[in-house]
């Protein structure tokens, strides 16, 4: 995952290639609860593991559920048997909906029925995502439900310690207009209620999302629960309902997720087509009808069961008018496939995108006008005019939290001229809070850098030049933490060369063995682990006799010509941090931004006096400073790739900067605009 506090994605041309999607959130919650309260233990296959399934399995550990992960991934739950294990307690919920609404209507239920009393509250937003509907619903079966904040919104206690008798025999009414998971919590909740009789639920005006209650039924029913129903008016559960375990269940891929997917082979998906595996067409979750939106817009999609190849049909995509009632989720990407067709779109009837994890129509049109898009907002909809070529801008992107904002956005860093002649030099687009994507899809950024393919030569590349104890190896990697980019420790290949040349009894001076040395080594960065031919070498390759030698081989021109591409194929998506002497000038020339680091003999020399003696090595200040000025003279004056900053390189003497003061400044070089290709 991203933690960065943005992630700047460089323009993109094409997709190909296979992801492998994460469990559906849907259906993980739901089964969660369900095994929760079932009897017995549910071998659960595919589990989602994002921030929304955390807060529920952490809720379920609290309840006294038994939770186990096997060596294979499965989750095991044991669960109460419908019987509390527990009778106080007080459950975080993030701001998962599908955690917080069924979870307050099974606890309301049971520390009714057999006495307790739970608090349920979340995170700021959840405390302004609505809930009333449902809290009218149990009140009125006989719940007691408090307020601890604004009425109507978490956070809420439920029960209040003792017994309740609740009224079951009248149908509960509950509203459906706002969300439809309190339909769903009411349904899965109510099971436990049915010893005396049937339960009906009946809705009250128009039930939105309706799809979700297909997946909550269908869940039901493979815990053993066959609910009645009357279109999607009347819902009944049977007497002596209980929850059976089926011992094992698969979840299947998110199909929300997918929809990225989807359109990233609509949109880019040229010579070959982006195959999706974990959902396919077969799946009970509503939003795998993305898939027929996306097609009237133009996408060419085949699929089966567990699959999907998505690949681009008609270009410029098609604009479309489509009520999105039935994919609120999925629909919030059309609103980004809409920038790249050829006629306005407009998105109706989606009111409740204004409670969900923001107001999603506000947020949307606020981001898409960053970019440059005419965009007209309503109470319930939201129409975006595609935006022409030539106006695309770049933009940072605010995420507000919202997991499906950065998923969305991203989409937008195709350029809009791909595989037509005279493609521009396109825009950067920038993310903020990336890892809001851990709600539900952690891991989307790697999954997209692995089918996504940059502009030729618009993966960006950061270069830190410098002298030799300038602390440029400290700065490029804070850098690269800092924007999520690869790091490429350039001196770290010729140290290693030095190594693997003397382990093969090749001698140093010998610049052609030297070099056919570098040009076959198996050399593996492994985060701080740096392997050669299976050896963990990290430590060796720190030593300063092994920097005396990697000076040495480095003043070879075959040497310097063997690595060269090794150093290119560091460049990769998102970008790259590239450390040594002459990265700026002879390996990335046409780097976004160069810095060249200096500081002066006498502070670097007491830098490394520093580093020294906490590895328990003496040594002279003045002796050290001399070997640096000596070192720096062979290095500006060797004929080879000489140490000099690039004419357009950012001079940064550090002499006075904390390493703190040094990123900031570099950061400051690199705000959206200033890197050169945008
Ligand atoms: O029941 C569910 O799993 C969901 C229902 C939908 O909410 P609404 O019913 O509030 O639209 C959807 O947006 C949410 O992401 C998940
Ligand atoms: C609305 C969403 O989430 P929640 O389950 O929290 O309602 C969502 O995932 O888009």
């Amino acid at each position: 995952m991203f933690s960065t506090a943005f992630l700047d994605l460089p323009p993109l041309r094409r997709a190909a290639g296979t992801v492998r999607l994460p469990g559906s959130k849907s259906i993980s919650n739901r089964v969660l609860l369900l095994a929760g309260l079932a009897q017995g233990t549910t071998a659960v296959h595919d589990l989602l593991d994002s921030d929304d399934t955390r807060v529920m399995l952490a809720a379920l550990e609290a309840l006294g559920c038994g939770l186990r992960r096997d060596e294979a991934g499965v989750l095991h739950v044991t669960g109460l048997g419908g019987q509390l294990a527990t009778r106080e307690a007080q459950l975080f919920l993030g701001n998962a909906g599908t955690a917080m609404r069924p979870l307050t209507a099974a606890l309301a239920v049971l520390a009714s029925t057999q006495g307790g009393a739970f608090e349920l509250s979340g995170v700021a937003r959840m405390h302004e995502r609505p809930i009333g509907d449902l809290v009218t619903a149990l009140r009125q079966l006989g719940c007691p439900v408090a307020d601890l904040g604004q009425p109507g919104y978490p956070p809420l206690r439920v029960g209040d310690g003792g017994l309740h008798a609740l009224h079951t025999a009248e149908p509960i009414r509950v509203r459906g207009d706002v969300s439809s998971q309190f339909l769903t919590a009411l349904l899965l909740a109510l099971p436990l209620v049915t010893a005396q009789g049937p339960v009906t639920i009946e809705v009250v005006g128009e039930l939105i999302s309706k799809p979700y209650i297909h997946i909550t039924l269908e869940l039901l029913a493979r815990f053993g629960i066959a609910v009645q129903r009357e279109g999607w008016q009347r819902f009944t559960l049977p007497q002596g309902s209980s929850y059976r375990t089926p011992g094992a269940i698969h979840v299947e891929g998110d199909a929300s997720s997918a929809s990225y997917f989807v359109a990233l082979g609509a949109i880019a998906g040229v010579e070959q087509p982006v195959r999706i595996e974990g959902v396919g067409l077969d799946a009970i979750q509503g939003d795998i009808r993305f898939v027929e939106a996306a097609q009237a817009m133009g996408a060419q999609v085949v699929g089966g069961p567990g699959w999907l190849e998505v690949r681009r049909g008609t270009w410029p995509l098609k604009g479309l008018t489509l009520d999105c009632n039935h994919i609120p989720d999925a629909a919030m990407t059309l609103a980004v496939m809409a920038l790249y067709a050829d006629a306005p779109t407009r998105l109706t009837n989606i009111a409740s995108w204004r409670v969900k994890e923001t107001d999603r129509i506000a947020a949307m049109a606020t981001e898409l006008r960053k970019l440059g898009a005419t965009v007209e907002e309503g109470t319930d909809f939201i129409e975006i005019q595609p935006l022409p070529a030539g106006q695309w801008q770049a933009a940072s992107i605010h995420t507000y939290d919202d997991h499906r904002m950065a998923m969305c956005l991203s989409l937008a860093a195709f350029h809009p001229l791909v595989g037509e002649p005279g493609e521009q030099p396109g825009r950067m687009v920038r993310i903020e809070d990336p890892k809001c994507v851990a709600k539900t899809f952690p891991d989307y950024f790697e999954a997209l850098f692995d089918c996504v393919e940059a502009l030729p030569g618009a993966v960006p590349v950061l270069a830190v030049d410098g002298p030799t104890a300038s602390g440029k190896g400290t700065l490029a990697s804070q850098l690269a933490q800092r924007l999520g980019y690869h790091l490429l420790d350039s001196g770290a290949l010729y140290r290693a060369t030095a190594l693997a040349a003397q382990e093969a009894g090749v001698p140093l001076d010998d610049g052609e063995a030297v070099a056919a040395v570098a040009a076959t080594m198996a050399l593996r960065f492994d985060g701080d682990t740096v392997w050669l031919a299976g050896q963990d070498i990290t430590d060796p390759l720190r030593l300063e006799s092994t920097g005396g030698l990697a000076s040495k081989v480095s003043a070879h021109p075959p040497v310097r010509q063997a690595l060269h591409a090794l150093q290119l194929s560091f460049r990769r998506l998102p970008g790259l941090v590239a450390d040594g002497r002459d990265m700026g000038t002879v390996v990335f020339p046409d780097a976004a931004l160069k810095v060249f680091l200096t500081a002066s003999a006498e502070e670097r020399a007491q830098r490394r006096h520093k580093q020294l003696l906490s590895r328990g090595v003496e040594a002279s200040i003045d002796s050290l400073c001399a070997d640096l000025r000596a070192r720096d003279d062979r290095d500006q004056n060797r004929s080879v790739a000489p140490l000099k900053p690039a004419k357009d390189a950012h001079l940064l003497d550090n002499s006075e900067l904390s390493i703190e003061d040094s990123v900031a400044q570099v950061l400051s070089w690199w705000q959206p605009g200033t890197p050169r290709q945008r």
